[in-house]
């Protein structure tokens, strides 16, 4: 049965998977979007076979089964509240900013509405969770920035570190994945949802280095579970529009929707 799905934000992520949504995806079928620049939205939607409707942020969950988030984190909360409140199927992109907000699950049982956190930029959700479900002794990320992917995160705004000044590679930050959500709000949601598929956010350790010249957004997952020892590595390539964002996060979020409404469906 068709899916309707709307989506929240339409930048890097949202605009390429709005894109290919509308190009047709079976099962699917794209109604609403929000943007917060309203002309460039219209002249965007100029190739666009089927026109969505362009609404404020809160009115997406009237219009949709399945409402996709990838807008600011600021902004997480009012679409994810209003998804929830209404049953539906909330797909974040924003991942970082679920983790402070964790009764928004509390309320989503209570709804019947469900969260799916995609892997976004990251790999190895799967075997992670599979893990999870034995013993698992840690887990840890490395993520792997230029600087430039870096810039505006509130944790180096406040200490005063001058990414410009960087010149060899650099730990910027090592703590939990909750205190590097905190702190970069916009780069590190890949550990919030290596949190979430394994251990949590407290024992799940983040290490995010800046290092110039570097190409690709790096990350690298170590588990040390009871059933298995694994560590994988993804280079990923930054979109045009967004450095900090990587190109295969919108192709990650159209192969989660795909894989709500497939008959057949692989990987856990
Ligand atoms: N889960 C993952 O692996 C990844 C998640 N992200 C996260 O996904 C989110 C979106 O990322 P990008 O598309 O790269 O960001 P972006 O900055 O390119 O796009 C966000 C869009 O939301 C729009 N927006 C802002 N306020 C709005 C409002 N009130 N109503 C409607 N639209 C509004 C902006 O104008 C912009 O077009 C960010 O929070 C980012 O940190 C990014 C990369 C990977
Ligand atoms: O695209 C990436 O490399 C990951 C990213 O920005 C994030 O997790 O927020």
């Amino acid at each position: 049965m068709e899916k309707t799905v709307a989506i929240a934000g339409l930048g890097a992520i949202g605009l390429d998977l709005a894109r290919a949504l509308d190009a047709g995806v079976e099962g699917l079928r794209l109604v609403a979007v929000s943007a917060r620049d309203q002309a460039k939205a219209e002249s965007n939607f100029a190739g666009f076979r089927h026109k969505p409707r362009l609404l404020p942020i809160e009115a997406l969950a009237e219009e949709a089964e399945i409402i996709v988030e990838c807008a600011p984190a600021a902004v997480f909360e009012t679409i994810a509240a209003a998804a929830i409140a209404r049953g539906r199927i909330l797909v974040p992109a924003s991942v970082g900013a679920l983790l402070p907000r964790m009764h928004l699950v509390e309320e989503a049982r209570r709804t019947g509405a469900r969260i799916i956190v995609p892997t976004g930029a990251l790999l190895g959700l799967d075997a992670v969770r599979a893990a999870a479900e034995g013993a698992v002794e840690s887990v840890t990320i490395e993520t792997r920035k230029p600087p430039r992917g870096l810039e505006g995160a509130p944790y180096l705004v406040e200490r005063g570190i001058d990414l410009a000044a960087v010149t060899e590679p650099s730990l910027v930050f090592k703590g939990n994945a909750f205190e590097a959500a905190q702190g970069f709000p916009a780069n590190v949601n890949v550990a919030a949802a290596l949190a979430l598929a394994g251990i949590g956010p407290e024992r799940t350790l983040v290490e995010i280095w800046a290092v110039p010249g570097l190409t690709r957004n790096t990350h690298t997952i170590r588990v040390e579970a009871a059933a298995a020892r694994f560590t994988m590595t993804i280079e990923g390539v930054p979109s045009e529009s967004n450095p900090r964002t990587g190109k295969l996060t919108p192709l990650s979020l159209l192969a989660c929707l795909r894989g709500l409404v497939s008959t057949l469906k692989v990987g856990s």
